[in-house]
């Protein structure tokens, strides 16, 4: 389990997070929303190991993993998605999982097994030729998961990972993000798309301003009145469903 204890961040003059406190279990999925600037992807930043928190503890299964560097936290089982750059563009989609395999992997025989059996779990084995740089947007993110998922992470930290796809493209990206969940991992994802929270957040934490306005069933924290007012934007009882468009500001930056 992940546990986020009183976490609190400033750069310089701006206090980015308060006093933040969550826990994520294993085989769940934890939906962090919140207005732009709210903190999300600082949260995320300070459990992958990329920043340090100012005050406040972050837990992996009980062990203090508060600002080790993320190559520790990595090798600790916290693990999380990057773009693909410029420089695995060359890659084909196969050798982008192997490469991520060696590391886990006694030789490149059992790294090479360890990468089929990913793609193929992500529906990928047909692609394994292609350049990454020439597939779909959407099939680069579940070769972002395959990556991930080859070194047994306990948590998958996500990045807006819907961002920028189709509805269709959203349910085939949801799918295999339940796909990790089902092998145990403790999912953190910050999304602003709602079809994928609806789908997948068996636990939703609501930032605003740096602080945990609500948390709970996306059900509990969308009547809360506070979230309606600083993210949601309308009262329950003026909307049928839950609708967050991607680029919504905080209340007081509009
Ligand atoms: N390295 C940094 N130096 C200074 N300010 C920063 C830094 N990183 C983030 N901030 C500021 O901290 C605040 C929170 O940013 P953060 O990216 O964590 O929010 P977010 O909730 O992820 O927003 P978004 O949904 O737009 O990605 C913003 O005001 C941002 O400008």
């Amino acid at each position: 389990m992940l546990s986020v204890s009183n976490v609190a961040k400033s750069f310089g003059g701006l206090h980015v997070l308060h006093d933040v406190n969550f826990t994520a279990d294993s085989a769940s999925i934890t939906a962090l929303i919140g207005p732009n600037g709210a903190g999300k992807s600082t949260l995320v930043n300070i459990i992958g190991g990329v920043l340090k928190p100012d005050a406040g503890r972050v837990h992996l299964d009980g062990e203090d993993v508060t600002g080790v560097p993320s190559a520790t936290a990595f090798a600790k089982g916290i693990t999380r998605t990057f773009q693909i750059s410029g420089n695995v563009g060359s890659l084909n989609v196969f050798e982008s999982v192997a490469v991520a395999a060696y590391r886990q992997a006694r030789g490149y025989r059992q790294a090479n097994a360890l990468a089929r059996a990913e793609l193929e779990r992500f529906e990928l084995w047909e692609y394994r030729d292609q350049q990454l740089g020439s597939i779909p947007t959407a099939l680069t993110r579940l070769v972002d998961f395959a990556r991930a998922m080859v070194s047994r992470p306990k948590v998958l930290l996500l990045d807006e990972v819907m961002a920028g796809l189709t509805p269709h493209e959203v349910d085939l990206v949801i799918r295999q993000v339940g796909t990790c969940r089902e092998q145990g991992v403790a999912i953190v994802m910050i999304e602003h798309v709602m079809q994928a929270v609806e789908a997948l957040a068996d636990h939703v934490v609501v930032l605003n301003q740096g602080q945990v306005i609500a948390s709970g069933s996306l059900g509990d924290v969308s009547r809360n009145a506070e979230v309606v007012e600083a993210y949601l934007g309308t009262p329950p009882s003026e909307r049928d469903e839950v609708r967050v468009p991607a680029d919504t500001p905080a209340k007081g930056q509009q």
